[in-house]
């Protein structure tokens, strides 16, 4: 499945438990020689009474405990499978509710509140504005990337405002600011730019993955972190790489709530001694120009 281009390997392993190696979920997720994706989700039995249990690794192997886009992915999928229009979804981040119609294509996620305290994101050193952390790359008196914001949507997340998300070689200051001290747990990080009232510009460099088409709790910090210092307000469009998020970040209960697409690319097999895998059923139908594809 992707949402935005955000993709996933969705393994269903309700009824058959299924643990694979960090060095198997990093073949798998090899898009040269394995299958391919930025995540692998393995959808659980719910421990405590959620629709199901949602895992996530990275496609270098690590376990992770949010991912905003493949929680509306699966939300999709057990809105589908239970006909209802709602879905609970427990992660390691806590209980989230998914929101779409019967047949739904646009998934809501409620990802609950944004977590701004140092020790929560959590940075190396208190810092009592999270607003604008102490963060330099580059020569000192000229940084080329400076004073992120950080925030954490259940995993944390390093904001650089910037007039121009192209003029910086994120494949490169991206490894740099990912594994920079000041984040003991590594970071996401973003580039962006406000380029009108409530729309900005992201580009995402993803802990544990890379360059990505699109980041759900990536677009949410953006959010919040720009409504945070008045560069928006508390809904803004968050425009990625593969396409618009929807954020609103709710003044009642502090929720951030989350909006776009979700597409089932195909569904599949994988021989776990071999790790061949073959394609089993279609996805979903896209439909351009009239035509149905
Ligand atoms: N693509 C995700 C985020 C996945 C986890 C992230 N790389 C991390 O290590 O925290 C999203 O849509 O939020």
């Amino acid at each position: 499945m992707n949402g935005l281009g955000n993709d996933f390997l969705v393994w269903d392993a309700r009824d058959e438990p299924l643990r694979l190696d960090a060095d198997v979920i990093a073949k798998l997720g090899d898009r040269e020689t394995g299958i391919g994706f930025d995540q692998m989700i393995t959808v659980e039995r719910s421990p405590s009474g959620g629709d199901a249990f949602m895992r996530i690794h990275n496609c270098d192997g690590t376990q992770v405990d949010a991912c905003g886009n493949a929680t509306r992915c699966v939300g999709r999928l057990l809105i589908e499978e239970s006909g209802k229009d709602f879905a609970t979804i427990e992660t390691n981040a806590g209980l989230l509710h998914a929101f779409g119609s019967k047949t739904p294509r646009t998934i809501t996620v409620d990802m609950g509140k944004p977590r701004l305290e140092w020790d929560q994101i959590p940075l190396a050193e208190e810092f009592a504005d999270t607003r604008a952390i102490e963060l330099q790359i580059g020569p000192i008196d000229e940084p080329i990337l400076h004073t992120p914001a950080a925030v954490s949507m259940g995993n944390p997340h390093g904001i650089f405002w910037v007039d121009d998300i192209e003029a910086y070689d994120l494949s490169k200051v991206g490894p740099l600011l990912e594994h920079h001290p000041v984040f003991p747990e590594s970071a996401n990080i973003s580039l962006a730019h406000v380029f009108a009232p409530n729309e900005i510009r992201v580009k995402v460099w993803e802990r544990g993955v890379g360059l990505t088409e699109a980041c759900g709790t990536a677009a949410c910090a953006v959010a919040v972190a720009a409504a945070r210092d008045s560069k928006a307000g508390r809904s803004s469009t968050i425009h990625l790489p593969g396409g618009p998020l929807q954020i609103e970040w709710r003044e009642s209960d502090d929720h951030v709530l989350m909006t776009g697409p979700t597409e089932v690319e195909f569904e599949g097999e994988i021989d776990l001694e071999t790790l061949q895998w073959s394609k089993t059923g279609p996805g979903d139908e896209v439909s351009v120009a009239g035509a149905t594809e």
